[in-house]
């Protein structure tokens, strides 16, 4: 095993892996997986850097132990105080879904550090080369998580980027099925805020302009996806995570998801298509409950008002949602391709048109005082929602 890694870097951090044979409480469903993972961080040829090893430890920690429950280190003791905000970061995150975080971690770098394991070709395949996701094709699956958790997954340009490319990559790679999900506690609090901030030489006319652009690009992939699209909705999810559900094909939430489009809050209007698929989905008066009043709903009543197929207690969400997805992937991918063009194509055109519309009026609203105070409250830290 000459090439095994150099572990010497664990003085830096105290790799996960060290602690697994002394904990052996976590013993679920999942532990197999889990103790895989963590085989597979041996196997890496590389150090991953020390803000992996902080992420790994973190959910090591969570997935084990729970909720941070040390006290916080001095701040001169800078390791432990790096070790206890990546841990304590985790919020209330189930051990459940830390110990499913790890594992897909850990598969997202042993594509991308060569982990020195045989994988079978074509039957587990991960793909590199994004900051802002994790992106794993597996058994049928390919599924693309919103990785910034330390930042609620808001969406930053970069990411806009990366579904679009990870959404086109998977349209054409041999999964049945698609998956969305996000990395934390939240599933993403939305458009990131700060993307307002960069402003270009021809200044903020050129960046709403910029901003429709990429938005309806954006929108538009998810319009044309033609594999069933399923969001495994993990925590609180806000504006355009939030709009663009109605254009999946099905949406699972834990029971601490909430659903919420402040757009009026923000001096914004909607987006996603939303001011056409929720108005079909459940209706005008409750639609503009949500789009113009930003009423948040919980899970349970987005599932009662038709944008959410099915609701899971949080503690077994991923085993219940995941054994679901395996079996789906399980089936005749043509015959699913055909039938959700069947059910879907005839509202393309519409729902482009509909795109259009909505990216129009926003690159005006984004113009406005109303929308300009709000993002400089948000910034200012002077307002949340
Ligand atoms: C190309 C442009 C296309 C535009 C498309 C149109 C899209 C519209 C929308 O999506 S509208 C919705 C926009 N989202 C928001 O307004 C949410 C703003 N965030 C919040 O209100 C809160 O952060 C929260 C309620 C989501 C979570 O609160 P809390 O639990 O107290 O956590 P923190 O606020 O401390 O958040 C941690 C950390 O994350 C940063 N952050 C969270 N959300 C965003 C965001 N949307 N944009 C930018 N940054 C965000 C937050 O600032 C903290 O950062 P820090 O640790 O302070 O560096």
């Amino acid at each position: 095993m000459s090439d095994f890694p150099d572990f010497s870097y664990l003085q830096v951090i105290s790799f996960p892996v060290v602690q697994l044979h002394m904990n052996r409480a976590a013993m679920t469903a999942s532990q197999k997986d889990f103790e895989n993972a963590m085989n597979q961080v041996k196997l890496l040829k590389k150090d991953p850097g020390n803000e992996v090893k902080l992420k790994l430890y973190a959910l090591y920690k969570q997935a084990t132990e729970g909720p941070c429950n040390m006290p916080k280190p001095g701040v001169f003791d800078l390791i432990n105080k790096a070790k206890w905000d990546a841990w304590n970061t985790l919020g209330s995150l189930p051990k459940e879904t830390a110990r499913q975080n790890y594992v897909d971690l850990v598969s997202s770098l042993s594509s991308s550090l060569e982990s020195s394991s045989q994988v079978e070709p074509g039957t587990d395949r991960k793909s590199t080369g994004y900051e802002t996701l994790m992106v794993t094709s597996e058994g049928g699956i390919t599924k693309i998580t919103l990785n910034r958790p330390a930042k609620k997954n808001a969406i930053n340009v970069e990411m806009y980027h990366e579904i679009m490319r990870a959404l086109k990559a998977a349209s054409k790679d041999d999964s049945s099925i698609t998956v969305l999900t996000g990395n934390g506690d939240y599933y993403s609090s939305g458009n990131d805020l700060t993307n307002f901030t960069d402003i270009p030489p021809g200044g903020v006319e050129e960046k709403a302009k910029n901003s429709a652009i990429l938005l309806r690009e954006f929108v538009g992939c998810f319009i044309d996806f033609p594999k069933p699209l399923i969001a495994v909705v993990n925590g609180p999810a806000v504006g355009i995570s939030v709009t663009i559900l109605g254009l999946f094909d099905v949406v699972y939430a834990s029971d601490r998801a909430t659903f919420h489009t402040p757009f009026s809050h923000l001096g914004q209007s909607p987006e996603g298509c939303s001011s056409y698929t929720f108005l079909k989905i459940m209706g005008p008066a409750k639609a503009t409950e949500m789009l113009v009043f930003g009423k948040k709903l919980t899970a349970g009543e987005a599932c009662a008002q038709g944008l959410v197929t099915a609701v899971f207690p949080d503690s077994t969400f991923q085993k219940e949602v995941w054994t679901r997805l395996k079996a789906f992937a399980k089936l005749p991918p043509n015959a699913m391709r055909i039938s959700k063009e069947v059910i879907r194509n005839r509202e393309k055109e519409k729902l482009h048109a509909v795109n259009a519309e909505e990216c129009s009026v926003l690159q005006e609203r984004w113009l406005s005082d109303e929308c300009m105070n709000a993002v400089v409250n948000f910034l200012s830290r002077k307002s949340k929602l």
